[in-house]
């Protein structure tokens, strides 16, 4: 990555632990603003830790992260078979509630809201969805309504753990050209991806976790070969064309 790229998120030396035992540490680097940085590594490797200490949601042994990007501009899509969605509420609900980080949950909407949850809605092809309940929706619709709340939300950050799992090829393609888009207008995507192809129409940069170490590198490296995500798990530190 360019020493000169302008970042709004560093990490320090970050020591990340789960249950007292550590899971990643020594981590240095930076994330580029406007662009999309794949986040690759073996199960269990700590990518959804790495998450977490980001998101701010777990406390680092050690280290910092340093974000300059504002609370209610960053957000966070966990993996879909995390997500409770039974709870009575329509994708026009759910999208709507990316206002409140701004906004406040408690002041109702205006026409300005409600002409954008439309737009955002039209975007993502859910139109025909919106007085739809959530439990009611397939993977794909889901998904399609919970990126349309961080596009609600105006995220300037936003971090996504396997977007595309349990998701059919349409939305896929949906959901690349909205995330394209949404780094080239600036916004800073780090995304958890496994398919080698996602990796190949979406990421700018690569950070790949193994042995309790992330390590900077570019996608080309991956697609190539040179690094083995199937074996991330047993990389060895100093591999070729990584820099922190
Ligand atoms: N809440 C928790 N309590 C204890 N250990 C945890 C917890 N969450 C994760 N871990 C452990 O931390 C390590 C990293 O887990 P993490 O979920 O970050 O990996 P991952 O790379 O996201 O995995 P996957 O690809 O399977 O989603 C694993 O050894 C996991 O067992």
């Amino acid at each position: 990555m360019s020493q000169e790229a302008p970042s709004r998120l560093r990490l320090h030396d970050l020591q990340l632990a789960q249950a007292n035992r550590t899971v990643l540490e020594h981590v240095d680097g930076r994330f580029r603003d406007g662009a999309t940085t794949a986040l690759i590594g073996a199960n269990g490797t700590g990518k959804s830790t790495l998450i977490q200490g980001i998101m701010g949601m777990l406390k680092p042994v050690a280290g910092r992260v340093e974000c300059t990007v504002p609370r209610e501009r960053r957000a966070w899509l966990p993996q879909q078979l995390a997500l409770d969605l039974t709870f009575p509420m329509s994708v026009e609900e759910l999208v709507m509630t990316g206002s409140w980080p701004s906004h406040g949950a408690h002041k109702g909407y205006c026409a300005h809201h409600y002409r954008r949850g439309r737009e955002v809605m039209a975007r993502l092809g859910i139109s025909h969805l919106a007085h739809r309940p959530l439990g009611e929706l397939s993977g794909g619709q889901r998904q399609r309504a919970l990126i349309g709340r961080t596009l609600m939300q105006e995220a300037e950050l936003l971090l996504l753990d396997e977007p595309f799992a349990n998701v059919d090829t349409e939305t896929v393609d949906v959901l690349m050209t909205v995330l394209r888009d949404m780094a080239a207008s600036g916004v800073t995507l780090i995304v958890v991806l496994h398919d080698m192809e996602q990796l190949s129409r979406l990421a700018d940069e690569a950070v790949v976790l193994a042995n309790g170490h992330a390590h900077w590198t570019s996608p080309q490296t991956i697609l190539q070969g040179q690094i083995s995500v199937a074996s991330a798990a047993t990389l060895s530190l100093g591999m070729p064309g990584v820099s922190a």
